[in-house]
């Protein structure tokens, strides 16, 4: 007899803008994300007997989003997204996890003439900040944060050498080379126990924390590999934010292919001659992993 074993359902998707105008100043503030809610609980009923009496409709999870948001800042994404769990597993008894996911998109500040526009933003790049919440009953929110589409390329001060030879050996190995990656940083929070607990955790400073420990490290490390500097970078996270347990990263390694052009007129652009590359679209390495503060298991 087939059983249902896990169920979750929810609204994804749901797109939200909140302007703060500062009326003194004129200066407005302005938030986009996009928010996804899923709930857990005695729900069964509804898929296995057609029963939508325990449903809290996937509407009015979006409407809830909205008023929340109304009644609440939703910056920092972290302590908005504790706020929705935390509402759901409050209001509804038969409901046991939340789970919320905002992805912030970047609205960042026109300097126009030198200075601040008190009202106009720009998109500056893909990049992504997320926010994966689950919120249960009586055991308070876990939150991972996370840095995502962050594009960074670095021209030299990236070597590869020493690795592993045997007959399926291509590679040679390179003291200079081009590195680029599209990061992927996730830093996990420990357990808040309420929405008091994490009222004042500096969720944003942490945020700037990271990124700006991603870029340095990325600039200045002499890298002996993507995994010999991620694990720099998880260090250095750690250190930097004492609530975090846990720091991960997953790096694609896109790859720049010197090219032979010496069937031309003998030019001259391999080894320390190459300054045209062809930049490769896949296949690509990918490298991933988690530094933890206080390791329990080994890999
Ligand atoms: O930094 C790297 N790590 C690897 O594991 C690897 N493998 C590879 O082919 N190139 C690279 N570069």
């Amino acid at each position: 007899m087939p059983q249902l074993s896990y169920a979750k359902y929810g609204k994804d998707n749901v797109r939200l803008y909140k302007v703060d105008k500062n009326e003194k100043t004129g200066v407005h503030t302005v938030i986009e994300q996009t928010v996804c809610t899923l709930l857990e609980g005695d729900i069964e009923t509804s898929y296995t007997k057609a029963d939508n009496g325990p449903v809290v409709a996937t509407d009015t999870q979006k409407q809830t989003i909205y008023i929340l948001a109304k009644q609440n800042p939703i910056d920092p994404p972290e302590r908005f997204a504790a706020i929705l769990g935390d509402h759901f597993v409050k209001k509804y008894p038969h409901i046991h996890a939340a789970h919320v996911k905002i992805i912030q998109h970047r609205w960042t500040r026109m300097t126009i003439d030198g200075k601040p526009h008190p009202h106009s933003f720009y998109r500056d790049g893909e990049e992504i900040r997320v926010i994966e919440s689950v919120t249960r009953e009586n055991k308070g929110v876990e939150i991972r944060s996370k840095i995502e589409k962050l594009l960074v390329l670095k021209s030299t001060g990236s070597a590869f050498y020493g690795f592993h030879r045997d007959e399926f050996t291509r590679l040679p190995e390179t003291w200079d080379r081009i590195l680029s990656t599209e990061v992927e940083a996730g830093w996990k929070w420990k357990t808040f126990n309420n929405l008091d607990e994490l009222a004042a955790v500096d969720f944003n400073g942490a945020y700037e924390k990271a990124r700006a420990i991603t870029m340095k490290t990325f600039a200045e490390d002499d890298s002996a590999s993507v995994q010999a500097t991620m694990y720099k970078m998880c260090e250095l996270i750690l250190a930097a934010v004492p609530l975090v347990e846990e720091v991960d990263y997953a790096l694609p390694n896109k790859h720049y292919f010197e090219i032979d052009l010496s069937w031309y007129k003998g030019l001259k652009n391999t080894g320390k001659d190459a300054t045209v590359f062809a930049p490769q679209s896949d296949p690509n390495g990918l490298i991933f992993c988690t530094v933890s503060r206080n390791p329990k298991a080994k890999l």
